[in-house]
């Protein structure tokens, strides 16, 4: 009897505190007790089809910035761009920090670039970007590496003579290739090829599968009922499999390093020298330094995951829209040839005389919105957003599919339209499929590189055909967690020039 009775005393207690937390947060639609918005977020993503649309809702029912709550957590959502570039990039130095639950980030533990948090995640960026722009985000190695790793892989699909590939394994090889060079110095190609596609492959069922149901329920809950543990195992075991992937390449490295077999010059020859010769010093400078073979293992693994799907799946995107709108490809073609009259291939310095492909590519960033959010935020203290103060450690994200869609921003925005940013000024401010911020991606100037450099020369080069139904844009794969195009196969039909 006593138990019964401090059981109901304390749901009671918890129930109550959440109803006197309401108070304190953006409004949003009453929670069930324990489930928070579950139950609202899976009726409404079933009735209007996604969980963006669901989001949408609730912005038409509680305004640009509103609360969700995730179990017993408060998520505050940010579904305007004004009040998102309120709290991302005006007030950016409030959101610095990541909010991730504990049993998420098993892999990575805080390390790396991604889930860290601090002076250590500041002192890793820093590094990452100068390392990066060094071996490849710099104008013109950057180029030089993209258009590389283009021909090498076009020449492949020539071998074809225009018959149906599957396109997804196309870009997959071509981008991860182009990023494993940087941080390996090797590319992937018929010797090793069948390693990256079983990793890849791998990596596609976590994708799939993967839920928010993890950011929702607590950790502790997780790990007590076994059925739920063995689902979140289930989806990280792949990960596991690129983190050992990467391990293995880093300790031989170290050890030839070390054997003299591998010798460095003054800044190495690739991501993982640099970060060796960085280790070695900041070692020597100070033992507490961030700087050690873990950090270094999930610095690598940050940019191989989140390089090479985000990319590839963009260019995916890029061939369905085209497929789907041939006028576009034919009109991106014209102004192309003019640009490099049809004799040499497109290249970053053509960006200026380019603005139709230019304003391509931001439709299709715009409409793939690979990832409907940016990863959480947490607010590092009591800071005011529109009407709102948000409290101190409050989780906070963007919502970028639904800013990417305004109605009253992008007419018709469904449409695939890349006339819409002639006819509006500054319209492509309000794309941001990088997020925003200090911590904005931290490869997209690469990515930008490489949507313009591929898709570029591959519209000069081919003609892009159908090879069988394609998917609609409606048809996307997987939870919805990543926005991802049911496979398909087209064909590349040289032009002759
Ligand atoms: C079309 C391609 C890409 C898209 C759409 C994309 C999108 C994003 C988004 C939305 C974030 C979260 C930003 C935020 O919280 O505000 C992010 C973070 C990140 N991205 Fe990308 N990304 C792309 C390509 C890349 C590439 C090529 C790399 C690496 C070479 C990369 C590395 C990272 C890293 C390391 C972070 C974490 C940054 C930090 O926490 O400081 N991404 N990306």
């Amino acid at each position: 009897m006593l138990v019964v009775a401090l059981i109901v005393t304390i749901i009671f207690y918890l129930v109550f505190r959440q109803w006197r937390l309401r108070q304190e947060y953006p409004p949003g639609p009453t929670p069930v007790p324990f489930l928070g918005n579950i139950p609202h977020l899976m009726y409404y993503s079933k009735k209007y089809g996604s969980i963006v649309e669901a989001m949408r809702h609730f912005k038409n029912e509680y305004g640009g910035i509103y609360t969700l709550w995730f179990g017993t957590k408060p998520v505050v959502q940010l579904v305007e761009y004004d009040i998102s570039q309120e709290a991302m990039v005006k007030k950016g130095s409030h959101f610095i920090n990541r909010w991730i639950p504990k049993n998420m980030d098993v892999i990575r533990k805080g390390h790396g670039l991604i889930t860290s948090n601090g002076d250590y995640w500041q002192e890793q960026r820093r590094f990452a970007l100068h390392t990066l722009r060094n071996f490849g985000l710099g104008r013109n190695f950057m180029e030089e590496r993209i258009m590389e790793e283009f021909e090498l892989k076009f020449k492949e699909l020539d071998k074809l003579n225009g018959e149906p590939v599957f396109v997804h394994d196309h870009f997959d090889i071509l981008v991860g290739s182009i990023i494993n060079r940087m941080l390996f110095s090797y590319r992937f190609d018929e010797k090793n090829a069948a390693e990256f596609y079983a990793l890849k492959r791998e990596m596609d069922k976590t994708l799939e599968k993967a839920s928010m149901l993890f950011a929702t329920i607590p950790s502790f809950i997780t790990e007590m009922i076994p059925y739920l543990r063995n689902k979140r195992l289930a989806m990280q075991k792949p990960f596991w499999g690129v983190k050992n992937f990467i391990s293995k390449q880093v300790d031989e490295r170290l050890k030839e390093i070390e054997e003299g077999r591998h010798q460095l010059d003054e800044e190495g020859e690739d991501f993982c020298d640099a970060y060796y010769i960085e280790m070695k010093k900041q070692q020597e400078a100070n033992p507490n330094t961030g700087f050690y073979k873990e950090s270094l293992i999930c610095a690598i693994f940050d940019l191989w995951v989140a390089g090479q799907e985000t990319t590839s799946l963009t260019l995916n995107w890029a061939s369905i829209y085209l497929l789907n709108n041939p006028h576009v490809e034919e009109k991106v073609r014209k102004e192309l040839q003019e640009v490099t009259g049809d004799s040499r291939n497109l290249s970053l310095l053509d960006k200026p005389k380019t603005p139709y492909l230019l304003a391509v590519i931001n439709e299709v960033q715009r409409l793939a919105s690979i990832l409907n959010t940016n990863i959480f935020r947490q607010a590092t203290d009591d800071v005011q957003i529109g009407d709102y103060l948000i409290k101190k450690g409050t989780p906070v994200v963007s919502q970028l599919s639904v800013i990417m869609s305004e109605e009253n921003v992008f007419e018709k925005k469904f449409d695939f339209n890349p006339d819409r940013y002639f006819a509006k000024d500054r319209l492509d401010q309000h794309v941001i499929p990088f997020g925003a911020g200090k911590r904005e991606c931290l490869g997209k100037s690469l990515a930008l590189a490489e949507l313009y450099l591929i898709l570029g020369n591959m519209i000069l080069r081919y003609k892009l055909e159908p090879a069988g139904s394609l998917p609609t844009t409606e048809q996307v794969s997987g939870s919805g967690t990543m926005h991802r195009p049911k496979k398909y196969k087209m064909c590349f039909v040289k032009l002759q020039n």
